[in-house]
């Protein structure tokens, strides 16, 4: 199994350059597994405290069952994968059967973040866009698929999202093998990483 690890800052377009990549591979090759379905279980909250939480702090996320999960995919045991709703905070009671594939990709802000994870990658990307970039793209991304307002964006902008990228994700670009420029869409660099995939397979 090839794990391919694709880090970089919210709104970068890691989840654009996983389908690009996914599109162009043999169907069933490929399989996929997102940071975000990691986040830990907050039921034991309100929906208010939920959405008062810091999601962008290495702690914020259950690498330990991330961890195991990428194990037993490499030990070529099919996992559960929990399911995210952005909209209530947390995540559901329903899992995704994810059967373990010739080439994983793991994608997710904080995933260069933890040693261990880091570790099981055969190959680091860090997907590298602008933050005002990343900003006009995440304001439009959460008011249309992720029932977030103006203020609301804005607000978390300020209070987490820069002060956590600045401390733990953008330091994380040293651990990179190769880093993909995306202020505007890369295809050369799809096609690359694409090329490399298919000699591996
Ligand atoms: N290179 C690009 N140019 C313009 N818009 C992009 C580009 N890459 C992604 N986007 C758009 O930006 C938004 C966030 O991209 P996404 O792939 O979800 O980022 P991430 O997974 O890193 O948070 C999406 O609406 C996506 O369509
Ligand atoms: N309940 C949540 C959980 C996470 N977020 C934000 O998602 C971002 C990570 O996802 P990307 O697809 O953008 O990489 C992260 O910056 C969290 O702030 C959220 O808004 N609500």
């Amino acid at each position: 199994m090839l794990i391919i690890g694709i880090a970089g800052g919210t709104g970068c377009g890691k989840t654009t350059v996983v389908n690009h990549i996914m599109d162009e591979l043999p169907n069933g090759e490929v399989g996929l597994i997102s940071q975000d379905s990691y986040y830990n279980d907050l039921s034991y909250l309100s929906l208010d405290a939920r959405s008062e939480m810091n999601f962008d702090h290495p702690d914020a996320i259950d690498f330990k069952l991330l961890v195991k999960h990428l194990k037993d995919l490499k030990k070529g045991k099919s996992i559960g994968q929990p399911m995210y709703d952005f909209v209530a905070h947390n995540r559901t009671d329903k899992t995704l059967l994810t059967h373990p594939k010739k080439v994983m990709l793991v994608e997710g802000i904080l995933i260069l973040t933890h040693p261990e994870l880091r570790d099981m990658f055969d190959i680091k990307l860090f997907v590298d866009t602008d933050s005002d970039e990343r900003l006009i793209r995440r304001l439009k991304r959460d008011i249309s698929d992720r029932g977030r307002n103006l203020d609301d964006v804005l607000t978390r902008y300020q209070s987490t999202l820069k002060p956590m990228h600045d401390q733990f994700i953008a330091p994380t670009k040293v651990f990179a093998d190769m880093i993909v420029p995306n202020n505007k869409y890369n295809m050369v660099a799809i096609d690359i990483i694409r090329n490399i995939i298919t000699q591996k397979l």
